[in-house]
């Protein structure tokens, strides 16, 4: 991973079906062997990292979100945060689907393989290491925060606090790192 703290990745989704049948144009592609994204003939972006229509979760998995997951088991912070309008591929590239279902896992999947993986050899290779894995899900729709692991509550207000040790997160979490 290089020192930069943040790093930026643009992915182009292929266009869809219905795109394709309502005879849509692409207007944005990545230029070859860069990280710049062309949109229509003459606007260049530079990014990090750029993922054209034909670029694999795998790829964009290992790309960008594998030298995280190997920087937080070593103790580091680490977000990953994606951004765009709607249908342009968030879920997809968040979530996707299983890893077993042709390789087409999103990001979620492969981390928490991999946390446990790495984890699992950080343990074998040193003494006493211990780690605890917990995990959050909440939507955050029109200020409303739904809680997805417990869908029972769904409509049960969720508040994101923050505690006197500077933890953030919801009164469930918060309660969890005091127990700590
Ligand atoms: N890289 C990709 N390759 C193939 N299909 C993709 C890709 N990215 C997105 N898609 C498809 O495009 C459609 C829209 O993607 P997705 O639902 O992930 O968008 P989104 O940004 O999460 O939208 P919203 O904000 O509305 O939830 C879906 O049918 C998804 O399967």
């Amino acid at each position: 991973m290089s020192e930069v703290c943040v790093q930026v990745a643009a992915r182009i989704r292929p266009l869809l079906p219905r795109e394709v049948l309502h005879n849509h144009q692409v207007c944005v592609r990545v230029v070859p062997g860069s990280a710049q994204v062309m949109l229509g003939s003459d606007r260049l972006f530079s990014f990090d990292h750029a993922f054209g229509p034909t670029d694999s979760q795998d790829e964009v998995y290992e790309s960008c979100v594998r030298p995280l997951v190997e920087s937080l088991v070593d103790g580091y912070n680490a977000t990953v945060f994606c951004y765009g309008q709607t249908g342009s591929g968030k879920t997809y590239t968040v979530g996707g689907g299983h890893l077993g279902s042709g390789g087409y896992g999103g990001i979620i999947d492969r981390v928490a393989q991999d946390v446990f993986l790495l984890l699992g050899e950080k343990r074998k290779n040193s003494d006493g290491v211990e780690a605890k894995v917990r995990v959050s899900y909440i939507e955050l729709y029109k200020e409303e925060l739904r809680d997805l692991l417990e869908l029972h509550t769904v409509h049960k207000e969720l508040h994101i606090r923050e505690d006197e040790r500077g933890n953030t997160g919801n009164e469930k979490t918060l309660r969890m790192c005091r127990c700590l």
